[in-house]
């Protein structure tokens, strides 16, 4: 629409008329009234006429004016403006505003060019929608060559449209024939393969703009949907298979969602509980089947298994299964099992008394794997001990045999365990026998066990001995000096082959298993006087150490006191602080000839009697106070004085014996000659 900002009057002279025209190029001039509304138009051709009919240029131009005007109010919509003007005389029409006055002029041209507008707008259209659309199009005239063809069928087929454009459609698309063309009368649907693809092809005639015919040939690509449709039937196959699993894999199964409605039942437990299918399906299950209780598993998240029920006389078990979805409950699963529930229980029964077999095995394993205790439990502020805990843990890392040698109570059985347990074998069993507690008779049997039937009686079902509980670990013969001869030679054949005998057994048994020996018995001497196999002596003492006795290394006994009285506190119940002075002077001054393990028990004994506060001298046992030289309770000067006077009377008597021989008293007392003359300097006893 071309806006209109200048109209004519009829008085409006002829040269304002072509004034306006020529100014604003317009073909048609309004022509209103006083009121400025619409009277009627001023043409170009009503110009032509005025001229040939010889007017004046001053020629008002009102008997001129045509008044068979076409006008529309603003609003009317376009398609209706189009065919009216169209159709009009003048070729144009005017805009009228409420008040019947022009605000616009539309002319021919104006609607050449927005239907022109309209055309682009239409064709980019269609080009975008055949673009992007997923069919395949191509379009040919009516000599059968391609005009157009769009990028999914160019993508389709690997080509671009410039191979394709005025190539023969039947070179582009094998599989239509142009004789086929000539003939078809209407659209034809064709399965073809294009490219890699499987396609469903549409092909139509239309008319060309010369009035002939071409072809429009559309390809729906269909490989995914056939694939989609292949993944669908191995979908539904799978689960026809899940489905057949479950209904023969359980009894029963229902499943219920969050809220606790039945989401799935299988047909057995439909039967079981004869339910409706169909009027079961979404119900809550608490109406349904209250006694199985799934709600409280959505709501606990905690299975429960194995809970006995019964429902028409059958008996069955319920298992109660939360599902987890990214770790919420979003529902559960009941697990009903009722058939062969008789079979079950058998089967039971059979496996209750296997385990029971294997559970007294297992119990004799137990029994000889003593708990462990490793090198950071061993402890020493001795410079000697440190140093052989170093070199010990070192010779643990190897499967040498180990003899550890000692006095009683030193820790050889604890040094036992540390060697095992830093030993690669750590996770095996470690097996303790202790040789001199065990009836000469029996030793055998425990070490290499017997088979059934070896002994008379009904209690002698077999055992497993010592070697094959040690199987993979380590064997710790304690107090290994004590076994006798025939022992001996029996264990020295294990050591060097590997291989026993059970009493009363006729298979060779291997075994791989590291010795460790421990013994306070003087083996060389034994060894000497024949009581003690030389052989098995050097099998046993591959790599040796002995531990110190505790009065040779006096600064473990506090440390130990300190070790023991947290221990026993936590075990007794007692709450010692520690050791009084005078009563750790003690501890320190006695011989412990029973070593740590004395001075544990002299500690928990002293414990019990002190019950809180620190450990008194009164506290400790007698026979240990009697061996230390207790400090007196007189005052230490006058100790010393009586110590003085007693060693003078004695340098006076050696004297008077020898009639006053330095030499020979000096032998009498036992000293040297030097020693006796400083002591009769130091008395004042010198004077000749
Ligand atoms: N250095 C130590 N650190 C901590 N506890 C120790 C130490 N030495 C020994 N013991 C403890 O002393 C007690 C005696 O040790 P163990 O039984 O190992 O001695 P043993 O030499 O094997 O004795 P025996 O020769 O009488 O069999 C055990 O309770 C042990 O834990």
């Amino acid at each position: 629409m071309t806006p209109v900002t200048e109209c004519l009057s009829r008085e409006s002279t002829l040269y304002q008329a072509i004034d306006i025209m020529k100014r604003k190029k317009w073909n048609v001039t309004p022509v209103v009234n006083q009121a400025g509304c619409l009277v009627g138009v001023f043409t170009r051709s009503i110009l032509y006429q005025m001229v040939l009919d010889g007017r004046e240029l001053p020629t008002p131009i009102g008997a001129y004016v045509r008044t068979d005007v076409v006008a529309f109010p603003v609003d009317t919509p376009y398609a209706i403006i189009e065919k009216v003007v169209e159709n009009s005389n003048v070729g144009s029409g005017i805009v009228l505003d409420d008040e019947k006055r022009p605000i616009g002029l539309i002319t021919s041209i104006d609607i050449a060019l927005t239907l022109l507008r309209t055309s682009y707008s239409l064709r980019e259209q269609l080009e975008t929608i055949l673009t992007t659309s997923q069919l395949g199009a191509v379009m040919t005239d009516e000599r059968n060559r391609v005009i157009f063809v769009n990028s999914r069928f160019c993508d389709m087929l690997g080509c671009t449209d410039e191979e394709m454009i005025k190539k023969n459609i039947q070179d582009v698309i094998p599989g239509i024939h142009t004789t086929e063309l000539k003939e078809i009368e209407h659209d034809i649907h064709r399965r073809l393969q294009i490219g890699s693809h499987n396609a469903i092809v549409r092909l139509s005639k239309y008319k060309t703009v010369k009035g002939r015919e071409g072809f429009i040939v559309l390809f729906q690509n269909i490989s995914e949907a056939e694939q989609m449709a292949e993944e669908l039937e191995s979908v539904k196959r799978w689960k026809t298979l899940l489905q057949t699993i479950i209904d023969k894999a359980y009894d029963g199964i229902v499943m219920i969602n969050k809220k606790g409605s039945i989401s799935f039942l299988s047909p057995s437990l439909i039967e079981l509980f004869e339910l409706d299918k169909f009027q079961a399906i979404h119900k809550p299950i608490d109406e349904l089947l209250p006694q199985l209780a799934l709600t409280q598993v959505v709501k606990s998240g905690l299975a429960n298994i194995s809970d006995f029920m019964e429902v028409n006389g059958i008996q069955y078990i319920v298992h109660r299964i939360p599902i987890f979805q990214d770790q919420q409950v979003v529902g559960a699963i009941g697990k009903i099992m009722f058939r062969q529930l008789q079979e079950v229980r058998e089967s039971f029964k059979r496996l209750d008394s296997h385990e029971s077999k294997n559970g007294a095995i297992k119990q004799q394993r137990r029994r000889s794997e003593s708990s462990r205790f490793t090198f950071d439990e061993i402890i020493t502020g001795d410079y000697q001990m440190e140093k052989l805990v170093r070199s010990i843990s070192k010779a643990a890392k190897g499967r040498s045999t180990i003899l550890i040698r000692g006095e009683s109570g030193t820790g050889k059985e604890l040094f036992a365990h540390a060697i095992h347990s830093a030993s690669p074998r750590d996770e095996k069993p470690f097996v303790t026998v202790n040789c001199a507690a065990i009836p000469e008779h029996l030793l055998e049997s425990e070490f290499f066990g017997y088979d059934e039937g070896a002994f008379t009686g009904a209690r002698h079902k077999g055992k497993i001995g010592k070697f094959d509980l040690a199987h993979g670990g380590t064997l710790f013969l304690d107090e290994v000096g004590d076994m006798s001869l025939p022992l001996q030679a029996k264990l020295l054949r294990v050591l060097q082959e590997g291989e026993f005998y059970r009493v009363g057994g006729t298979d060779r048994i291997h075994v791989d298993v590291r010795i460790i020996s421990a013994t306070n018995r003087p083996l060389e001497d034994m060894v000497e006087s024949g009581l003690f196999r030389e052989d098995l002596f050097y099998r046993l003492n591959v790599i040796s150490f002995e531990i110190p006795p505790l009065r040779l290394r006096k600064s473990d006994i506090l440390l130990l006191c300190d070790l023991f009285i947290k221990d026993l506190n936590k075990i007794n119940g007692t709450s010692i602080i520690g050791i009084d002075s005078e009563a750790e002077k003690v501890m320190l001054m006695y011989e412990w000839p029973g070593n740590v393990r004395e001075l544990r028990n002299v500690l928990e004994r002293a414990m019990v009697f002190a019950e809180s506060g620190k450990i008194q001298l009164d506290d400790l046992p007698d026979y240990v106070l009697k061996k230390t030289s207790l400090p007196s309770s007189e005052p230490p000067v006058l100790q010393q004085n009586l110590l003085n006077k007693a060693e003078q009377d004695t340098i006076q008597l050696a004297l008077q014996k020898t009639n006053g021989n330095k030499s020979k008293a000096a032998r009498l007392l036992g000293i040297s000659r030097s020693v006796l003359y400083e002591k009769l300097k130091k008395y004042g006893m010198n004077r000749p």
